[in-house]
């Protein structure tokens, strides 16, 4: 049984006795020499945000046991000590309720950038040539690229570092060691940090076909003819003469800003980035098989073990994102990525820390349905509970291909979120744990959200993670080779199910041998 199992509010609690359970995540974790889920003081408890559309929703949370009869204890897994330099200072001192607002604040402010915490994932993580992490006031700094000074500063509301420096005259984010071949050291790009100029052509990422197009640029399959490896272009003109392209400009910056500090399996990972006369890029870990969005357009809603598996994997991403203060608040199947093993890529982090009325307003232009009702409300201060409404939202478009309320549209479908009081319909034919699950996630109250910690260890997943045979893929979700035999599922095969109503009718095993 988790620690926290047996509260009854949810209130001050934090990520910071859990961390992601998937297996993949802390092999990659180590490899990538971050921990999970560094200490942090809750942000939620102390954030009144019960406005008059909350009061009739739940008090607390409460635990996960409504629909299971599992109660055994269940060890919680230690933090793993990040070796980076974390900001202590800021993720344990703030008693406002504010330490992730702040990182998702409005001015995106280089106070922000300070307050996030720093792991060294970058570009080099997939070509095996990252060197040693070091804290950032180690590093050197490096200057901005002058066309952009403009839209950097858009990023700050004050225009300063918090040492107190203008951000033109000192990036805020620290200059990554960089190696001869890596891709981070290929000649006009840079990573974490400021641009630097290329003389177009002396890339070593050459633009491929065009994947697609986003709301803030377009996307290219990418290719590094000195590693051979492949890569997904980013791409954004730079114009900063109207409105729209500074706008662009700024969510890429704001993207590279984030992602270069990330490091984890189930977040896209960035590779750097290059200023030429026309264009920013941002090169990014490709990943083959599309959005989640897409494979539903294509196949059809997925089966529940499925569901399971890229949820599971959703949260360890989330996980380890709300560890670092960071909000992703665009959490949707069109953001999430899918490799051909089936191991889940979070993606599109330009809306991450963007909570000013614009980018807002921008939202609302986008879909609202994966909105949480405290974002369609323009509620002050959203937490890190953003997401998990997202995640509940993402866990019904997969089950039925649509998001809720997609039978609405517009300003209807607003009011539906924000104002009504209504759930979301959860499909009839999921487990009770599931739709358990879904509805821990899509309470009004935003407090009354478990955390993304707190969510792995539910029945829904834990389940399935001791099932899982290899790093991403459960035995029902992966094809398995025919060997002329087929076995039935037998009560040995799924012991935890087998306590659960659910699963108690299970077939006596038999084997069918197929004709010779
Ligand atoms: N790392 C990547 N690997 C492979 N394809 C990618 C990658 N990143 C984005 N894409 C694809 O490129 C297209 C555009 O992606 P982008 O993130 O710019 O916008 P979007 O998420 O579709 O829309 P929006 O920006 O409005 O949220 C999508 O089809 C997406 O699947």
């Amino acid at each position: 049984m988790p620690t926290w199992w047996g509260r009854k509010s949810c209130k001050n609690k934090d990520d910071n006795h859990s961390n992601s359970r998937g297996i993949s995540t802390d092999r990659d974790i180590k490899s990538c020499g971050v921990g999970v889920d560094p200490p942090l003081t809750p942000t939620r408890g102390g954030t009144p945000r019960c406005s008059r559309e909350f009061a009739g929703a739940s008090s607390g949370f409460s635990g996960f046991d409504s629909d299971s009869t599992e109660k055994k204890g269940h060890p919680l897994p230690r933090p793993l000590l990040s070796p980076v330099s974390i900001h202590q200072d800021h993720v344990s001192g703030s008693t406002s309720g504010s330490t992730s607002v702040s990182s998702v604040s409005s001015s995106g402010s280089a106070e922000d950038q300070s307050q996030l915490v720093v792991s060294r994932g970058h570009s080099d993580v997939k070509f095996n040539e990252r060197a040693s992490p070091k804290a950032v006031s180690n590093r050197p700094t490096s200057p901005l690229h002058q066309r952009l000074s403009g839209v950097v500063s858009l990023e700050s509301s004050t225009g300063r570092n918090d040492d107190g420096r203008s951000s033109s005259e000192c990036h805020p984010l620290p200059r990554p060691p960089t190696s001869p071949t890596s891709p981070s050291a290929v000649h006009g790009s840079r990573i974490g940090g400021g641009y630097e100029t290329s003389p177009s052509g002396f890339s070593k990422w050459k633009k491929g076909k065009f994947l697609g197009r986003g709301t803030f640029g377009q996307v290219y399959q990418g290719f590094n003819s000195e590693k051979g490896k492949m890569c997904a272009i980013k791409e954004v003109n730079v114009i900063t003469d109207d409105q729209t392209s500074k706008e662009c400009l700024k969510q890429l910056n704001q993207e590279i800003n984030l992602l270069s500090q990330l490091c984890h399996p189930n977040i896209v990972q960035y590779y750097g980035s290059e200023l030429s006369e026309e264009t920013l890029s941002v090169y990014l870990e490709y990943v083959s098989g599309g959005s989640i969005h897409k494979l539903l357009k294509e196949y059809g809603s997925f089966t529940e073990p499925v569901i399971q598996n890229y949820t599971r994997q959703i949260l360890a991403g989330l996980a380890y994102l709300h560890g670092r203060n960071t909000v992703h608040r665009d959490i949707k199947g069109a953001n999430i990525l899918v490799d051909p093993n089936g191991e889940i890529k979070l993606a599109d982090f330009g809306m991450a820390k963007h909570v000013t009325a614009f980018s807002t307003m921008l939202s609302f232009k986008g879909s609202p349905y994966w909105m949480a009702p405290e974002v369609v409300m323009s509620q002050n201060g959203y937490t890190r509970a953003v997401d998990v409404w997202s995640l509940g939202c993402t866990i019904l478009e997969m089950a039925t291909s649509k998001p809720p309320w997609s039978q609405f549209e517009g300003v209807a479908a607003i009011f539906k979120i924000g104002n009504s009081k209504d759930t979301p319909e959860i499909p009839d034919h999921l487990s009770n744990d599931a739709k358990n699950f879904i509805r821990l996630c899509l309470q009004r109250n935003p407090t009354a959200r478990p955390t993304a910690s707190q969510l792995l260890e539910h029945p829904f997943l834990r389940v399935h993670t001791t099932r899982v045979a290899n790093n991403s893929m459960p035995k029902d979700a992966s094809p398995r080779p025919f060997d002329g035999s087929y076995s039935l599922p037998t009560r040995e095969s799924y012991p935890g199910r087998l306590s659960h109503d659910n699963y108690q009718r299970q077939p006596v095993s038999r084997t069918i041998k197929s004709p010779r």
